[in-house]
């Protein structure tokens, strides 16, 4: 049975670390290599099918600059899933993902998906930060992991899709067992990176 569902998405992380271009490229399927700094806050909806569910995923893309961390907590609270991106070719910026974490694991406990996102992953000679070190980071914190290029549109769509996966999961069990569910549901998808994913091609 189809039924929609509506989803509270915050986009946290460093600046510059590509948000408001994984934002862009899942919705508009551009890209755009000139960086405009995200001001404040800001907000995109959009609605997307995986199997037989509608998503209606609105999305708050938070600036990464200092000045504007007053506005974030309130987001936080707000949001049943939180993407935490950082640059894989930036070192600091995944360090940074740690407080990023504990910020909305105090925040919301378990009652709220994260999923870490390694992105620019095009920047192949400039990576500082391995997969191997992006994956363990997401498991000790009980997170999802994917490593995306908005750039190369790569893993894109499949991000959005295991996140729709998850937010699934969470209608049928409770929230104790939800990482568990998780881990069985999304394991089909970790394989999508052999493959760059075309904007718009879902392979979910
Ligand atoms: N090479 C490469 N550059 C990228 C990628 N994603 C984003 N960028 C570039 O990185 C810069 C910052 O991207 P944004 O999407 O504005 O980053 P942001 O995290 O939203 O930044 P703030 O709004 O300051 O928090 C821009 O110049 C983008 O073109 C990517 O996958 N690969």
């Amino acid at each position: 049975m189809t039924h929609l569902g509506n989803y509270k998405l915050v986009f946290l992380g460093d600046q510059a670390v590509g948000k408001t271009s994984i934002i862009t490229c899942f919705m508009y399927g551009n890209f755009d290599t000139n960086y405009q700094a995200t001001i404040g806050i800001d907000f995109l909806s959009k609605t997307m099918r995986h199997e037989d569910t509608t998503f209606r995923l609105q999305m708050w893309d938070t600036a990464g600059q200092e000045r504007f961390k007053s506005l974030i907590p309130s987001y936080i609270r707000d949001s049943s899933v939180a993407v935490i991106v950082y640059d894989v070719a930036n070192k600091q910026s995944f360090i940074n993902t740690s407080k990023w974490i504990e910020d909305v694991r105090a925040e919301r406990g378990n009652h709220v998906i994260i999923a870490l996102v390694g992105n620019k992953t095009d920047l192949v000679h400039r990576r500082q930060v391995s997969i191997e070190e992006g994956d363990n980071k997401a498991r000790e914190f009980g997170a999802l992991f994917i490593e995306t290029s908005a750039k190369a549109g790569f893993n894109i769509k499949p991000l959005f899709c295991k996140i729709a996966s998850a937010l699934q999961g969470t209608e049928t069990v409770t929230w104790t067992r939800q990482e568990d569910l998780v881990d069985v549901n999304l394991r089909p998808l970790t394989n999508s990176s052999h493959s760059e994913q075309q904007q718009g091609n879902c392979s979910c």
